[in-house]
């Protein structure tokens, strides 16, 4: 594990990009590779006979005074895509980041309960937030490629983490591009500006940049809402693609992406999650009437 202190350069950049820098700020890291525990299994309607990666045991979270998240609990099954969906505001976002504590960037932002992965307390005080980002990476609506060269931003990234030689380190650009289906549009360029790319080659140089450290989550929040609908459906293939290696979490506004990506679906109103089961259930057969009243497009 590297131990020298690297920083994405910070000015100028919107709120999702420095909470997105802010993932790759390390001194150290000292990972605890801990095997996912056989006693973490999904309750209630949702994949009883699943293994689950995120166990979420009775999470309040507070932005100051205002109660965001209420009670809640969901477990996220492993090697699948589950969907966050609801109204604007209900807290899809601020469950998202949770699981890597980058609300942490904050002052006066509290999350309570317990968040368990690898039998950890993902809220813990006692963890190593630079592992912890490691392990579950996250990538922002907006694309945050770092002013850098494609192939640095994948680079920058890896060397947080590991040491590895030049070749090492060039098969690893590779593999996290191909992983991101983004390499036969940019190996004969990968000393061009990230910023040179089109928003959802950008936003894919995202993804191949947090999946290059080799995360076992991936958490996206809305990765598609600012892109057109050839660029979304390339990210739509890309999450199908990589739910083989990855637990993903989305946040979505859009109902049919959710269809389409998740096999697993959360609905949230004012900071609840009212209803969560698999997608096809939740959309053909809402058990709450909150849920139907929101797919069947009454509210929201
Ligand atoms: N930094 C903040 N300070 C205070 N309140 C906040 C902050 N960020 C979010 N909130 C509030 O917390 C609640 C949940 O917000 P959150 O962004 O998680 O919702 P969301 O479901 O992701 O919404 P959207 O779909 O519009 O992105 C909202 O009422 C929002 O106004």
């Amino acid at each position: 594990m590297a131990g020298t202190k690297r920083e994405v350069p910070s000015a100028t950049m919107s709120s999702d990009a420095a909470a997105d820098a802010s993932q790759w700020r390390s001194d150290s890291v000292d990972v605890a590779d801990q095997p996912s525990g056989p006693g973490h299994r999904q309750q209630g309607v949702v994949a009883r006979h699943n293994p689950c990666r995120i166990a979420v045991e009775d999470l309040n979270f507070y932005y100051g005074g205002f109660h965001a998240l209420k009670n809640i609990r969901v477990n996220i099954v492993d090697n699948e895509v589950t969907a966050f969906i609801g109204p604007s505001g209900c807290g899809k976002s601020t469950l998202l980041r949770c699981f890597n504590r980058i609300f942490e960037l904050y002052p006066h932002h509290r999350a309570t309960g317990t968040i368990r992965m690898d039998g950890a307390n993902l809220l813990d005080s006692s963890i190593d937030l630079n592992a912890l980002r490691a392990k579950i990476g996250m990538v922002f609506q907006k694309p945050t490629p770092f002013p850098m060269s494609i192939h640095d931003n994948i680079a920058f990234g890896v060397r947080l983490y590991e040491r590895l030689g030049r070749h090492d380190m060039e098969e690893r650009v590779e593999w996290a591009l191909r992983k991101a289906a983004l390499w036969d549009e940019v190996k004969d360029k990968l000393r061009s500006s990230g910023s040179s790319l089109s928003g959802g080659q950008q936003q894919r140089l995202c993804i191949a940049r947090a999946v290059a450290v080799r995360p076992r989550v991936l958490l996206l929040d809305e990765p598609a809402s600012a892109l057109d609908p050839v660029a979304t459906l390339r990210i739509e293939e890309l999450i199908h693609e990589l739910r083989e290696d990855y637990t993903i979490v989305i946040v979505t506004h859009n109902m049919q992406q959710a269809a389409r990506v998740a096999g697993y679906t959360a609905f949230f109103h004012l900071g609840e999650v009212v209803e969560y089961a698999d997608t096809n259930s939740l959309f053909t057969n809402p058990q709450q009437k909150r849920t139907e009243d929101y797919i069947t497009g009454r509210y929201g």
